[in-house]
């Protein structure tokens, strides 16, 4: 299969816990290479817009309001299933249901302050990839 792209982003607890090289480290250990990457703060507009999938969620307004709490790093990861192996090296939503090693249950704070995002499928990772970076900021 041919590399495939994920967008994945580092939310602010692990930001503001300078957790950024560790969760990196964790990422590039099962093969995916880091080929975009880049910290910013978030408006309350942009969040909104990124989880717009969410919007009827009992938590989407909490959400929102976490992901603009401090930077995040977005980034693109590159390799074979980048999708799937990413998720797998995220771990669960929950910490708590996460599995032994991942980023969340090493990591993450709560079900909602959880380290890490990963896209769900190749089709929104490429909308979502879209979201944060131009192609000329890409460099597999
Ligand atoms: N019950 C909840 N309470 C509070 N926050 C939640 C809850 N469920 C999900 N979230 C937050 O919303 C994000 C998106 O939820 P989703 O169900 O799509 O989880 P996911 O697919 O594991 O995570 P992500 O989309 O961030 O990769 C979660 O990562 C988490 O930060």
């Amino acid at each position: 299969m041919a590399a495939e792209r994920t967008l994945s982003i580092i939310k602010p607890d692990a930001t503001r816990r300078n957790l950024t090289g560790k969760i990196n480290a964790k990422f590039e250990e099962a093969g995916l290479r880091i080929v975009a990457q880049k910290r910013l703060q978030l408006t309350e507009a942009q969040a909104g817009a990124f989880y717009a999938v969410h919007k009827e969620r009992p938590f989407y307004k909490d959400l929102v309001s976490f992901m603009i709490s401090g930077p995040v790093v977005a980034q693109v990861l590159e390799g074979e299933n980048a999708v799937a192996k990413n998720r797998e090296v995220m771990g669960a939503t929950n910490p708590a249901n996460a599995a032994a090693g991942t980023i969340r249950k090493e990591f993450a704070e709560s079900i909602e302050a959880n380290s890490v995002h990963g896209s769900d499928s190749a089709e929104n990772a490429a909308t979502e990839i879209a979201f944060f970076f131009a192609g000329i900021e890409i460099t597999g």
